[in-house]
């Protein structure tokens, strides 16, 4: 099975069509107004209807309310929602029941004992996503740039599909594939020319390395 990549944060025309040209598997859009790469519901949609088909377009929330996704799922037509908060495994469950979609689950991993909530959230969600965990006190849940110890995946039975992320780069990603034994990743960062700004030839770099060809 070819790794699956996720490119996150896309907000803007050249980012959405690099992603697709080089064959991602998920763009995200992030749908947390503190961060730099919040994208309106309406400008995600106009981007998402660029392509016919494509990559599954991934709704990122940080502990949302109902009033909130169901605002933006009128809205952009989204295929997975990813939820990067504090989010309970009954609240992704009831999220899952309510709207109807696959739920993907971040979990912050800095510890072996970091991986217990995976049993947890099994049942109620569709995939996971394993990041760094955030730095104290810092502004955002993910997309920091951080990589945590990827030896940690190694050797795991994760029993859904996951996403490896955190400090991802076009230079580490085989590397980082090869030790967590990981099926798929997902960056933001490290396809960036500025916080924020991603860059079209990195993103096909990206996701190149990651597919080793
Ligand atoms: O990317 C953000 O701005 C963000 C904000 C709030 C919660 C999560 C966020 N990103 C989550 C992602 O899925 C990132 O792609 C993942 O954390 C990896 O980020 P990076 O280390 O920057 O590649």
């Amino acid at each position: 099975m070819p790794v699956e990549v996720k490119i996150c944060g896309i907000r803007d025309a050249g980012a959405m069509d690099a992603a697709v040209a080089a064959g991602a598997d998920f763009v995200g859009f992030v749908f947390f107004p503190p961060s730099p790469r919040a994208v309106a519901p309406g400008d995600a949609a106009a981007l998402s209807a660029r392509h016919a088909g494509g990559p599954v377009r991934v709704g990122l929330f940080v502990d949302p309310t109902d009033d909130a996704l169901a605002a933006i799922l009128a809205e952009v037509p989204l295929g997975l929602i990813q939820l990067h908060g504090e989010e309970t495994p009954a609240r992704a469950a009831a999220i899952r029941a309510r709207f109807g979609l696959p739920v993907m689950k971040a979990l912050g991993i800095a510890a072996p004992e970091d991986l217990a909530a995976v049993d947890d959230f099994a049942p109620v969600v569709d995939r996971f996503l394993f990041d760094a965990k955030p730095p104290p006190g810092g502004p955002l849940p993910g997309g920091n740039a951080q990589s945590f110890e990827w030896q940690l995946m190694a050797g795991r039975t994760i029993p859904k599909p996951w996403l490896l992320a955190g400090g991802l780069t076009p230079a580490n990603v085989a590397e980082a594939i090869r030790t967590a034994r990981a099926p798929g990743v997902d960056v933001s960062s490290g396809v960036e020319r500025a916080r924020g700004v991603k860059d079209p030839g990195l993103i096909r770099d990206f996701i190149v390395s990651a597919r080793g060809r």
